[in-house]
């Protein structure tokens, strides 16, 4: 195989918050089966991918991310090229703004983003449907992060429908000082589970009607994730992040998918700088970023 010549493609690619997160019981393939309210922010992640002699990915100045071959977007990358049969090395350098094993499917942007720069820098047809099949190879949330706006998930998260949202949501995102791994957040869920049923988050629906009237106080006291005890359980200190954040004047709050960052959901932008800078001086986080969404899924990005 053979890179075709051509100019470094530039892409972005959105971090996601789960507005709504119901997790079923365990499947026998090791998954679970959910229903999701997926919801793409602006904290985006950018990659350059340019054709090379050799793959390779670097994430200058982040630590705990793989550089070569293990990284999600070097997979991606080699996964397409072996789908299409096209295509040929690349080097792929990411600009890392999502926090790494944040619940934020940072990895999964990183991956849908070189999905779309390689398939721009190969030529290939856009063929989106083609790209979601293999985006959902690669992970759960990855073909969300290819869509991004506001969608329900089903099956492993990776089954899409676009939802009506008339909400543009101000974000506070308050970051933990370690990440915490999504099998090992799953796995806990399993555990609380079987020592005693916790209660499980309602149906998705007031969620749904929230969001088609773009209700943001509607929003905020529908937030629910069934993965949030769990991520409570293996970092304790969470519970006073979300508690401070709901001090400082958010509507409300949730982890986001398997945590450990913690979403507050502010009424307006003045709100959000707000909550940010009481946050940002409360102690109870690593780092404080502001977010709106919706926004769309990873893009080429013309200059
Ligand atoms: C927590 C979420 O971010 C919510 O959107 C996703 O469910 C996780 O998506 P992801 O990071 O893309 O996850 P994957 O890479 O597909 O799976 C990693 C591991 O998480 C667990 N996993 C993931 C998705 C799912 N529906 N059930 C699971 O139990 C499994 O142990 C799996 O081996
Ligand atoms: N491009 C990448 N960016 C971040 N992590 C990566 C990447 N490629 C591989 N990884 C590995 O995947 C692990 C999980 O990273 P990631 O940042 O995607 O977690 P996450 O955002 O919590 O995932 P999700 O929300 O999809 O469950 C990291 O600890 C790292 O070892």
């Amino acid at each position: 195989m053979i890179a075709r010549l051509g100019a470094p493609v530039r892409v972005t690619s959105p971090a996601k918050i789960n507005l709504h997160l119901a997790v079923g019981d365990l499947r026998e393939d090791g998954y679970h089966d959910l229903v999701t309210v997926f919801h793409a922010v602006d904290l985006m992640d950018e990659l350059v991918v340019s054709p090379a002699a050799q793959h390779s990915v670097r994430t200058p100045g982040v630590a705990g991310v793989p550089a070569g071959a293990r990284n999600l977007a070097g997979m991606a990358a080699r996964l397409l090229a072996k789908r299409t049969g096209q295509g040929g090395p690349v080097a792929i350098e990411i600009t890392k703004r999502i926090p790494v094993a944040g619940g934020m499917a940072g990895g999964s942007a990183d991956a849908a983003a070189a999905l779309v720069g390689c398939a721009a820098l190969w030529g290939l047809p856009p063929g989106r449907d083609a790209l979601t099949e293999i985006a959902a190879e690669l992970g759960s949330d990855v073909p969300f992060s290819l869509a991004g706006g506001t969608a329900v998930g089903t099956g492993r998260g990776e089954r899409l429908v676009p939802v009506l949202s008339r909400a543009t949501l101000h974000w506070v995102l308050a970051m933990a000082a370690d990440g915490l791994s999504t099998p090992q957040v799953f796995g806990e869920l399993d555990r609380l589970r079987a020592a005693g049923d916790p209660p499980r988050v309602g149906a998705v629906e007031p969620m749904l009607a929230a969001l088609a009237t773009g209700d943001t106080a509607a929003v905020a006291a529908a937030l629910a994730n069934d993965l949030q005890a769990a991520a409570f359980s293996l970092q304790p200190e969470l519970r006073r992040t979300l508690r401070r954040g709901l001090e400082a004047g958010a509507l409300g709050g949730v982890v986001s998918g398997s945590g450990p960052t913690v979403a507050l959901l502010c009424t307006d932008p003045e709100a959000a700088a707000q909550v940010a800078a009481e946050m940002a001086g409360s102690g109870t986080c690593r780092a404080v970023k502001v977010a709106t969404g919706p926004v769309p899924g990873a893009r080429v990005v013309v200059r």
